[in-house]
């Protein structure tokens, strides 16, 4: 076989993104973020950085001329990190063929190598996640998110409990059952509308978006990831963020868990997400809507 095998990416991005958390917990431990301002809003710390170097390094030792588009801006030093490709060897036979030799040509891998850095800055350190995504002719198949500040449910934990921080991580290929999630919805929320929003980008569009859907209830937290995460687990039925400010890497990686599980992520107009490498394209200039059902629905209402 001449093209690339997702199975044996998404194995890889796995250990990679393990490893991404434990040098985003030591550096956080340590103290010493290091914050750099990108633009208004928009930190960027050294873990940020050394969580991208790790992941690019370890995928060029096995992908050496894989498209590769990370959010950060910097060098990639080598290193001896050789991350496991087998580890999804047994879903060869079950694994949509297509993805098990892809045409190089059409491969994009999106890292955000931390999500949430405002949060993360701030020590609101739950909704931090590192993000690996996988698109095949621009579209997201495979994608892999570490949560590294919460116990093996994803819960979060204060930071005077640091030992507690197992971690946790979520990797899903469409065509494939995505395991480890769990319908998390509080009996009293049943039949309500709840829609999740930014907590540090928020805005006067986002506030007339969600008057046009007029939900039960509005959560404001951080992080792409996180969010979608909100919605896969039916802690929200729609994640809107209806304004410029994340790009491709942000969504990249849960869209394709989104899409395992039978969710949908489209701009507010209901167009879908072109991904790309064109650097000049990667911001979602619209926005995104995502939802685990009734999609279409709050497209209409959004619209109206
Ligand atoms: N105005 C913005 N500038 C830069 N990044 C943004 C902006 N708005 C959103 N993002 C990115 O999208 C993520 C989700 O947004 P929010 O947390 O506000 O809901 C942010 O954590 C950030 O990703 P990152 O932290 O990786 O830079
Ligand atoms: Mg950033
Ligand atoms: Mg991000
Ligand atoms: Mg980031």
């Amino acid at each position: 076989m001449t093209g690339y095998n997702l199975l044996e990416i998404v194995s890889s991005c796995i250990d990679l993104a393990e490893q991404s958390g434990k040098i985003i917990r030591d550096i956080f431990n340590s103290g010493t973020l290091d914050i750099k301002m990108k633009g208004e809003d928009d930190p960027m710390t050294v873990a940020d950085l050394k969580s991208q170097q790790h992941i690019i390094a370890g995928l060029r030792n096995h992908w050496p001329d894989i498209k590769i588009v990370g959010e950060e801006d910097c060098e990639v030093p080598p290193t001896q990190t050789f991350p496991d490709r087998t580890k999804l060897q047994k879903y060869s036979d079950s694994a949509p063929k297509d993805y098990l030799n892809m045409n190089k040509e059409d491969v994009i891998v999106f890292i955000d190598p931390l999500d949430a850095t405002k949060e993360f800055t701030l020590g609101r350190v739950h909704c931090v996640m590192t993000l690996i995504g996988i698109t095949y002719k621009g579209v997201p198949v495979g994608g892999v998110i570490y949560q590294p500040f919460v116990d093996a449910d994803g819960l979060p934990v204060p930071k005077e409990q640091a030992s507690q921080w197992v971690g946790r991580l979520v990797w899903g290929i469409v065509g494939i059952p995505v395991e480890n999630l769990k319908d998390k919805r509080a009996p009293e929320d049943k039949g309500k509308v709840i829609i999740v929003t930014t907590a540090s980008h928020f805005n006067q569009d986002i506030e007339n978006s969600i008057q046009k859907i007029q939900p039960d209830k509005v959560l404001r937290t951080g992080g792409a990831g996180y969010k979608t995460l909100m919605v896969i687990e039916n802690l929200a039925d729609v994640y809107l963020f209806s304004t410029v400010g994340t790009k491709l890497w942000d969504i990249a990686a849960p869209h394709a868990i989104l899409s395992a599980v039978g969710g949908t992520l489209t701009q507010p107009s209901g167009k879908p997400v072109n991904y790309t490498d064109n650097l000049s394209l990667v911001e979602n200039k619209n926005g995104i809507v995502v939802t685990i059902g009734d999609h279409q629905k709050y497209i209409n209402l959004l619209n109206k």
